[in-house]
């Protein structure tokens, strides 16, 4: 297994990067391939991002001497699970856990054995995978969608009326470092996490989902006075680094999953950019 390496910028250097260089270090594109599991190492927050698409054969997920380097991915490390497609399972140590389309699961510290596999291969599961290094075992579990904690947030008159479903959140299950979860954009709606935010003590990763093949979010990242973006499709994601805000205007609604890492798992804990200090 082969892990895709991206390393760390200063944001003064991250300034004179063009289009491709921006996309090359921040955007992750080509994660749910059929019959394979993807994996990008980032050295920010070491998060590893990943997609795994089962077909007929389920796929176990394997360790890197290059970049994990434990004989097993979860010896020193926690992993967050999201379908994102058919109904599917992720096997923990031969304990099986089904997730349906939107659930997720959190796989904990220590399991030694993790497998996916797809109930339909007509109808295949795809899983988004999110891993941070972790210092505790915790319970392995899963959290329904329909038991995720809801909020409301936005406006139709701002066009961001959204619901967020905070899934592998402390008030849900018990985490090291991850807290993960859903947002899902009502129809005739388009903006995210505008008025935007950073969090220097904690980075982001955001995944983009239920975009149709011609529409397309641009993604606002950068210091909040040196704003670039990065035109993200169906089923990429977006690295967050501390310094970066991370915001997105649709072409139409989407749904994005969000993920951190860092120094709390408070996730209301965020400085907000004033509207004028944008540039
Ligand atoms: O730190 C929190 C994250 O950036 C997201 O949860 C924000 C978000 O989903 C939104 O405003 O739509
Ligand atoms: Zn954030």
């Amino acid at each position: 297994m082969k892990i895709d390496v991206r390393q760390v910028h200063h944001p003064e250097a991250v300034r004179a990067f063009d289009t491709e260089a921006l996309r090359r270090n921040f955007l992750v594109e080509d994660l749910f391939e059929e019959a394979r599991i993807r994996l990008t190492y980032s050295h920010v927050e070491r998060f590893i991002i990943g997609g795994a698409v089962p077909l007929m054969a389920p796929l176990a997920l394997g360790s890197d001497k290059a970049t994990i380097g434990s004989p097993h991915f979860l010896d020193r490390r926690e992993l967050g699970v999201f379908n994102i497609g058919g109904p599917g399972a992720v096997t923990a140590d031969g304990a099986t856990f089904p997730l349906g389309h939107r659930d997720a699961a959190y796989v904990a510290m220590g399991t030694t054995e993790v497998v996916f596999s797809s109930d339909d291969p007509a109808n295949p599961a795809r899983f988004y995978l999110l891993s941070t290094p972790a210092h505790a075992r915790y319970e392995t579990k899963v959290v329904k969608v329909a038991d995720a904690k809801q909020m409301p947030l936005g406006d139709q008159a701002t066009a961001n009326k959204r619901t967020i479903f905070q899934m592998i959140h402390p008030d849900v299950v018990k985490s090291c470092q991850l807290v993960m979860g859903m947002t899902q954009l009502a129809e005739g709606n388009i903006w995210n996490t505008m008025p935007c935010h950073v969090h220097d003590r904690r980075s982001e990763v955001y995944l983009y989902f239920d975009l149709a093949d011609d529409a397309r979010v641009i993604h606002l990242m950068g210091q909040p006075d040196e704003t670039r973006h990065i035109v993200v499709a169906d089923g990429q994601a977006v690295i967050s680094p501390p310094w970066s805000i991370h915001s997105g205007c649709g072409t139409r609604a989407y749904t994005f999953i969000w993920g951190m890492g860092g120094d709390n798992i408070d996730y209301t804990d965020m400085d907000m950019v004033p509207m004028a200090e944008l540039r």
